[in-house]
């Protein structure tokens, strides 16, 4: 008796007694793209098997070859669009797809926006276990492109050619020459040129020894870096920022908040959700340069501000002080260990906490002395979904209700999104 066809959800015609089979690498099939994941990648269906295609997106139809197979999921790479989305426009970069930066070029800002609300979405109803997870809409950047107000390239040096500056690529770790790149301020190409310049003319001259292979940083010029340290930027340069018609300093090689057109905005998410009367302490916890405990400790009765960067931390007092606060103390350490030695050793109460830490999240001892540390309010501001997602879930378990989720689209183009997000402790309601 021959087995009976079926069709999966994409219209595949499959054999149900081999809809099991997997795909194999090097395969050919066609497929349509469903929606985006976290990561950046599209997600169609084959044989019933989970497929993620980059630089697709949903409505696509996409004849793909199959790159990768596991038991659960597999990868493809798009050999042809059979049928556009209407959620596709044309990339801004000659050099899209191949440069490693961004992701999502091909696809309408709009619907960018919508696509990283659903991810955080997910991410707090998968990772999280949040049933409707409260996320309001993405707060979109007044520019889409020409928004990064520092850019980091790589430069690599062979002997007998002229230096590579670029970015990595999408593909592999190798450098992908970048002569003007779409998402950063005009200012920061301009410095790329005149670094390449540079570079050409002491590789003309005869570049002897030094590394094969190099990391510059390159700032937008809007707040004139106080201290250029040089081609390879070293250690004790301070950079200038411009926020909010304030100005801070920032280490040269550390962090600052990359959308220069948005910052203010991040700011302000953060000044609402810690809805300060005067009466509060506040914990800035990963506080960089300050940038946060700048617009806060004037509005709060005492802060604290904690980084593992001490050259942050010395700008973060600096920035302070310039500004006549006084009620401000920074502390340069680790923050589950500052938390724990300092604040709870000491039994220093804190009513607000804001959470900012890297990509990977808070350290299990973090979020241990949170719970014995009890604060009111925790505003978590967060660059990965996943991670803040798997935090939250334990700062609930501890006894915090996640009232907000403000996602920011601090990074256009690409795959990455901030979110601010607002925890309450449940006995104060
Ligand atoms: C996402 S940045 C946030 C900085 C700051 N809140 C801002 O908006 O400019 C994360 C910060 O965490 C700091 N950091 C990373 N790991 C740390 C740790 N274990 N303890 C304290 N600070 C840490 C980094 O130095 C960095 O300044």
């Amino acid at each position: 008796m021959p087995s009976r066809m079926t069709v999966d959800s994409n219209g595949e015609k499959m054999n149900k007694k081999n809809a099991w089979k997997l795909p194999r690498i090097g395969q050919k099939v066609e497929i349509t793209i469903e929606s985006v994941a976290f990561g950046g990648s599209g997600i169609g269906r084959f044989a019933g098997l989970v497929i993620f295609v980059p630089f697709t997106v949903d409505g696509d139809r996409v004849e793909i070859e199959i790159t990768e197979v596991r038991q659960s999921y597999a990868k493809g790479r798009m050999c042809r669009i059979l049928k556009p989305s209407p959620f596709r426009t044309v990339p801004e970069c000659s050099l899209y797809e191949r440069c490693g930066g961004c992701q999502y070029q091909h696809i309408a800002y709009t619907h960018q926006l919508e696509i990283k609300k659903n991810q955080v979405i997910d991410a707090f109803e998968r990772i999280g276990k949040h049933p409707a997870p409260p996320v309001r809409d993405v707060i979109a950047s007044p520019m889409p492109y020409a928004y990064r107000g520092k850019a980091e390239f790589h430069i690599s040096f062979k002997s007998g050619r002229l230096p590579v500056i670029g970015y990595k690529e999408a593909a592999d770790s190798r450098i992908v020459p970048v002569s003007r790149c779409a998402i950063v301020d005009e200012s920061v190409n301009r410095s790329l040129t005149a670094l390449r310049g540079k570079l050409n003319a002491i590789s003309a001259a005869g570049r002897r020894g030094g590394k094969k292979e190099e990391r510059v940083i390159l700032w937008s010029d809007t707040g004139k870096a106080a201290v250029d340290p040089g081609v390879s930027g070293g250690r004790g340069g301070l950079v200038m920022r411009p926020v909010k018609e304030k100005m801070l300093r920032a280490p040269f090689q550390g962090f600052f908040q990359a959308n220069s057109a948005l910052v203010g905005s991040m700011v302000d998410s953060v000044i609402r959700a810690c809805a300060l009367t005067g009466k509060e302490t506040v914990l800035d916890a990963y506080c960089g340069s300050g940038l946060f405990s700048l617009f806060l400790a004037s509005s709060a009765r005492q802060l604290f501000g904690v980084d593992a960067d001490g050259e942050a931390v010395h700008c973060a007092a600096e920035n302070l002080s310039k500004e006549g606060i006084s009620n401000a103390e920074f502390f340069a350490g680790d923050v589950g260990e500052i938390l724990r030695h300092t604040f709870l050793k000491t039994q220093q109460s804190v009513d607000i906490v804001v959470l900012d830490p890297p990509r990977i999240g808070c350290s299990s001892d973090v979020l241990e002395a949170l719970k014995s540390l009890g604060p009111a309010r925790i505003i978590y501001i967060s660059c990965n979904p996943a991670t803040q997602a798997r935090d939250v879930r334990r700062l609930r378990d501890s006894g915090y209700i996640l009232r907000d989720l403000q996602p920011i689209d601090m990074f256009p183009q690409t795959k990455h999104i901030e979110i601010v997000g607002l925890l309450e402790r449940e006995n104060r309601i």
